[in-house]
């Protein structure tokens, strides 16, 4: 089994992996971006792919979400809940008023735009494609600083400037593994499906929801992004508790077709 992650090694998709029951033993494949690990688990390079999909405090992580709708085949085989706990690296040696820049993952700084404007008012981000990337960065430029996991500040020998710095309690980043194939019920499972309505019409979202209400089938998200086609039109995601292949699901799953333009079945996998 080989799988891939969004790398360079020290991501928080890493410590992600590790928890993942199906990746224990295999081969791990670091990538460079998240559209990169997601094109390899669609050449077939790897067998499976972990990728961000939502965290507790900036939402969903657009690219994932795109690359599901907009790039269809790949299905989620399981979902895995990491809490993310933010730091401020630098160079040993560099004091906070010799960072002249902020490197990490837009949605990384974002977890930390508190602290960030508290401690180190107007100093610039510079967006990397990973937080382990903008630690390696950091690594080499003494002017620069990262925010990143403490495992990226041992890997790339940098120090703690300071430590904790997430807005908030809790903050919980949603991983989520994808492959070619489905995955079987367990009895315990989530199933993720995105569609777009056919037209603007009234009710049109509410007759899918009531597919769900009336089998009293619980939802535990939904969200709506833009479909890229014109301003105003929508790519609905939803997840609800069960499989698709068990009763309840396998209706809810028809019911929705008829009420939709295009239906996408992203996956059922156990719930995390
Ligand atoms: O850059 C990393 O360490 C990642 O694994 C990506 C990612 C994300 O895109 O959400 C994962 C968890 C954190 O929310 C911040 C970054």
């Amino acid at each position: 089994m080989r799988v891939g992650y969004l790398g360079p090694p020290g991501t928080f998709s890493e410590e992600a992996l590790s928890r993942c029951d199906l990746a224990g033993g295999a081969e791990r494949r670091d990538y460079p971006s998240i559209a990169d690990t997601f094109e390899a688990v669609a050449k077939g390079e790897v067998d499976c792919g972990l990728l961000p999909i939502e965290n507790s405090l900036e939402g969903s992580v657009s690219a994932t979400l795109d690359l599901l709708v907009h790039r269809p085949g790949l299905r989620i085989r399981r979902e895995v809940l990491l809490p993310i706990r933010q730091n401020l690296l630098a160079r040993p040696g560099v004091a906070f008023g010799d960072v002249k820049r902020v490197l990490s993952i837009p949605i990384a700084a974002a977890q930390c735009q508190a602290f960030l404007r508290a401690r180190l008012p107007g100093v610039p981000l510079e967006p990397a494609l990973s937080t382990a990337e903008a630690a390696r960065l950091a690594a080499e430029r003494p002017d620069a600083a990262a925010v990143a996991s403490r495992a990226a500040a041992e890997r790339y020998g940098l120090a703690l400037l300071a430590e904790d710095i997430q807005d908030g309690e809790g903050n919980t980043t949603r991983f989520v593994l994808v492959a070619r194939e489905d995955e079987r019920p367990t009895g315990r499972d989530r199933t993720s499906i995105a569609f777009t309505l056919d037209r603007d019409r009234p009710g049109g979202l509410y007759d899918v929801l009531g597919v769900f209400a009336q089998r009293h089938i619980n939802l535990s998200k939904i969200e709506s992004r833009p479909s890229k086609q014109a301003l105003g039109h929508y790519v609905f995601f939803i997840d609800f508790e069960g499989h698709r292949s068990e009763a309840a699901g396998a209706e809810a799953i028809a019911g929705v077709l008829e009420r939709v333009h295009a239906l996408h079945l992203l996956g059922s996998y156990p719930r995390g």
